[in-house]
């Protein structure tokens, strides 16, 4: 089986991918990585060196290569990677894959984001909590539509890791 995370910074693809992998003993991909091992870069780096349009193309390039894979994996997709172009599209038109929505309210992801900003280029540079929230609110009110387009949907506010895991095993029944 190969399923998709989707969600915003800090919902948890990267942290729940990892462990329903592991917990489902399937190979697991974490989007992000995949990129900085790749361009020997962090993600920092690629949007300050080269621009975010650059990191966007090779997003694309690393999701089609992604959609195209044929064995069971746990792909953690970046938070942008379905909101740009027709990359929604893509993930929904491929038959074999499980699109999953982590979804957190607003205060949640704010609450997470306040401590982990800096190896995420578009907020580091948020210093006040207020902006942190204003700019999420915002944001997320562009992309909760694409996202809201997986097949799954599932609520993650004040669940633990393994709460949604169980979840997850659950719908993929
Ligand atoms: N269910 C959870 N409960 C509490 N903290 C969580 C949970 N899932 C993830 N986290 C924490 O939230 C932060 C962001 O998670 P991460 O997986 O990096 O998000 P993403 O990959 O979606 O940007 C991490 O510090 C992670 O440990
Ligand atoms: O939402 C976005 O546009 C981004 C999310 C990040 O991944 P996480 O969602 O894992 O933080 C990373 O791909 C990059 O900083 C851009
Ligand atoms: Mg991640």
């Amino acid at each position: 089986m190969k399923i998709f995370l989707l969600g915003y910074m800090g919902s948890g693809k990267s942290f729940i991918g990892k462990r329903l992998a592991e917990r489902i003993g399937q190979e697991f991909i974490d989007f992000d990585e995949e990129i900085e091992k790749r361009e020997k870069s962090t993600i920092s780096d690629i949007f300050q060196q080269k621009g975010e349009i650059y990191f966007r193309k090779l997003e694309l390039k690393v999701l089609k290569e992604m959609i195209a894979l044929e064995k069971s994996v746990v792909v953690s997709l970046g938070g942008g990677t379905p909101c740009y172009g027709d990359n929604m599209e893509l993930i929904k038109a491929a038959e074999d894959i499980e699109s999953i929505y982590l979804k957190l309210n607003i205060e949640n992801l704010t609450n997470r984001l306040e401590k982990e900003k800096e190896k995420r280029p578009l907020i580091s540079h948020l210093k006040k909590r207020e902006d942190l929230e204003d700019f999420i609110r915002k944001h997320l009110f562009e992309r909760g539509f694409v996202y809201s387009q997986s097949q799954h949907i599932i609520n993650c506010d004040s669940k633990t890791a393994e709460e949604i895991i169980n979840e997850i095993e659950d719908r993929l029944k």
